[in-house]
């Protein structure tokens, strides 16, 4: 076994749609390549629109058209065995779901059947993988809940009449009753108010680590990767454009884009503004030539505006994909940014 449960290569993945005769395409995952460790938090950040979600529906095997995978490789080495999620087949992939890979989507309403009773949507979800049934599996989910910190009767209840946090808890007891080697969750606190987000946050580390599962999360909030990360990895228009241990990636960028997020965040004892980010996301049925945040970049020279750089080790474990990544000052400011500690 290697240190790595997932490696991603070259993976491309578009939206190939045709309206009325007239081809068109998004090219939402644009040849990326890293990988993922056993028992490691991977965030990914990045703005709206720049593939973050697309990206992960790959990787939990939720690929649906017009999202089309068209080159490159999702592989996990699971303990069942090899599998890689950009080619398996629909009975390979139910064969993993849920016991090997889950995923926590955006919102737990769309996952929450509004007319069914949380049992049976547990039922649904776990008996067959788990492979009890009767007392034996309620037993199982009984235990498993009260380690969410809810209580039986949560079974009986319908979706709406549990609070948002007790929802969200629910998905990600949903998502983890199985013991899963691999989690996947899209936003899993976005709609959540502060104190339950911090609470959900640290319930999925907990399980995380009881469990030694690997944990791939999207959010665009760079606190909640403050906290949560091991590793970071920035998506920028389709593409991977840095990655690295979460401390470095806060204190010593080596991206221009990847600096901006973390001046972005608000300073403990600082009022100004935080400035925006000139410029609008590029097209990705059309991005541009050469680095695609060239048009938005201060440090933009030439060769940015041809050539594509490619992802390359910048420091221990650290990744960049700049041409100028030597000239990114590293993080100054007024006093540590919320949720980060020196
Ligand atoms: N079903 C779809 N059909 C066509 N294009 C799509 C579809 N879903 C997403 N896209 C496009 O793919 C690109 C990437 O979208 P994606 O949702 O992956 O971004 P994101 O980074 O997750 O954004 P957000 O943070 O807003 O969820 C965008 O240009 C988007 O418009």
């Amino acid at each position: 076994m290697t240190d790595d449960l997932l490696t991603v290569e070259g993976l491309k993945a578009y939206y190939q749609m045709n309206y009325f005769g007239v081809e068109r395409e998004v090219r939402a995952v644009d040849d990326i390549t890293m990988t993922v460790r056993r028992n490691e938090v991977y965030g990914i950040a990045g703005e709206s629109s720049s593939g973050k979600t697309s990206f992960i529906k790959v990787l939990a095997a939720a690929i649906r058209p017009p999202l089309r995978v068209v080159e490159g490789r999702a592989l996990y080495d699971f303990r069942s065995g090899p599998i890689d999620v950009a080619r398996a087949s629909p009975a390979q992939i139910e064969a993993v779901r849920w016991k090997s890979l889950s995923y926590i989507m955006q919102g737990s309403m769309s996952v929450l059947n509004p007319v069914r009773r949380i049992g049976r949507t547990f039922r649904d979800f776990a008996a067959k993988p788990l492979g009890l049934s009767g007392a034996a599996f309620e037993q199982r989910v009984v235990g498993h809940l009260a380690r969410l910190k809810l209580p039986p009767e949560v079974l009986r209840a319908y979706p709406h009449e549990l609070s948002g946090g007790m929802r969200q808890r629910v998905t990600i007891g949903l998502a983890t009753v199985c013991h899963p080697e691999f989690i996947i969750a899209d936003e899993p606190t976005t709609a959540l108010d502060v104190v339950v987000q911090k609470e959900v946050l640290s319930l999925i580390r907990d399980i995380q680590k009881d469990m030694g599962a690997s944990v791939v999360f999207v959010t665009h909030d760079m606190s909640v990767h403050a906290n949560m990360a091991d590793r970071v990895g920035i998506i920028y228009a389709g593409r991977l454009v840095e990655e690295g241990p979460t401390r470095q990636m806060f204190f010593t960028p080596k991206h221009p884009y990847t600096a901006h997020l973390v001046a972005s965040l608000p300073r403990i004892g600082d009022i100004q503004q935080r400035p925006a980010l000139e410029g609008r996301p590029p097209n990705l049925a059309d991005p541009p030539q050469g680095c695609r945040f060239h048009p938005r970049c201060p440090l933009a020279v030439d060769k940015c505006r041809k050539e594509a750089p490619p992802l390359e080790t910048v420091g221990p474990d650290q990744r960049s994909a700049c041409w100028r990544w030597r000239d990114v000052e590293p993080l100054v400011g007024a006093g540590p940014a919320a949720g980060v500690t020196a």
